[in-house]
């Protein structure tokens, strides 16, 4: 047997060596690619979908697709690296889902910055101490995060990304309580954020039915309190668990199995098109009824599939809606841009808010 496994590990060797060369020559032609681009931008998600996508149709295993994706992403994020460092903002602190999407679009070759609040996420894009940001836009259970729409409305900057990401809660206590970290004995409290708290309801209401529920700023900062009070547990995810040293003694207690949020990219330009992309848009119509029909018409004539509808009162005062549409295509294929123009010529108030591929 130790015969084989050293025949076996010396194969392994021999093509580690192989990986390391291909993986400085790619390097290199990277650094080239970044000398060609000048002093435009670095970062080009559509490459970076167009690349993921191409391999995992070509991917003939056994390594299943998701370590694929997760190999090339990394892969690119130490490339890009080599072609200037990016700064990418996110609702912190570390430990959050935001930042679990932040690693899962741009891979660990990035400096990842903390912000405080969705809202200081735009400002530091905007201020430029950022080069790209991360936000929630919203969750398979709990629908939109109205913040990031109505900031989405004002701000100068585009949308160039989505990233889905599959977010499984966890109960998290401290090792040392009472009756050891197996149990739910002896919890007296539950701290995470709303929405957090909101995804385990269920779950909750028939495991912990006499705990109170206390809302908090981010599932790391429920983690951090868990951390301080034997008689408290936290909702978070798994980084938070290690981040703050914490035992996991419930796992996946989310209601809905397919629990998934939603994340767009924010950054100084949207994307070029990438063959398979969406567009999203904000528009208002007419206080009028059918005015909305009307209005997004011609996307269904055309036969543009329209996968997401979301209204937000238009702060008016007046009982006015602001619909947030996410349409099928790029806005740069003539048949998009066609109907964009059309659509554009009926609404009171319209804005491309960015093309980006569709999320890998
Ligand atoms: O193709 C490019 O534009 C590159 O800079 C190369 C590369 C890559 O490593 O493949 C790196 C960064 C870009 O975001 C896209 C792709």
């Amino acid at each position: 047997m130790e015969k084989q496994l050293e025949q076996l590990r010396a194969q392994i060797d021999a093509l580690d060596e192989q990986i390391l060369k291909l993986l400085n020559e790619r390097a290199k032609l990277a650094q080239a690619v970044g000398h060609v681009k000048g002093g435009s931008l670095i970062y080009r998600p559509e490459r970076e979908a167009q690349v993921l996508r191409r391999l995992s149709e070509a991917n003939a295993g056994p390594l299943p697709n998701e370590a694929v994706r997760l190999l090339f992403q990394e892969v690119m994020s130490a490339c890009r690296a080599l072609e200037r460092s990016l700064t990418v903002a996110f609702l912190g602190p570390e430990g959050t889902f935001s930042e679990a999407a932040v690693i899962k679009q741009f891979g660990h070759a990035v400096v990842r910055l903390p912000a405080e609040s969705i809202d200081e996420v735009f400002r530091q894009v905007e201020r430029g101490e950022a080069g790209y940001g991360v936000v929630p836009v919203e969750n398979s259970t709990e629908g939109a995060v109205s913040r990031t729409l109505d900031l989405l409305m004002q701000t100068p900057l585009k949308v160039c990304g989505e990233v889905m990401l599959r977010v499984r809660q966890q109960l998290l206590r401290r090792a040392d309580t009472e009756g050891g970290p197996e149990g739910l004995d002896g919890i007296e409290r539950v701290y995470s954020h709303a929405q957090s708290l909101a995804q385990c309801h269920e779950w909750l209401n028939r495991h912990l039915p006499k705990a109170e529920r206390i809302p908090v700023v981010s599932n790391a900062e429920a983690a951090r309190l868990a951390a301080q009070d034997p008689k408290a547990a936290a909702v978070a995810g798994e980084v938070a668990a290690e981040r703050y040293g914490l035992a996991i003694v419930a796992r996946d207690i989310e209601d809905e199995p397919g629990n998934t949020t939603r994340f767009l990219v924010l950054g100084p330009e949207d994307a070029a098109p990438s063959g398979r992309d969406k567009t999203s848009l904000v528009l208002s119509a007419q206080n009028r009824p059918g005015a909305l029909l009307d209005l997004i018409a011609p996307f269904s004539e055309a036969g543009i599939g329209l996968n997401r509808l979301e209204s937000r009162p238009a702060r008016s005062g007046a009982w006015e809606y602001v619909f947030f549409i996410d349409i099928d295509g790029h806005r740069s294929e003539p048949r998009v841009a066609a109907v964009l123009d059309r659509v554009r010529a009926n609404a009171t108030l319209f804005k491309v808010l960015g093309s980006y591929p569709v999320a890998v």
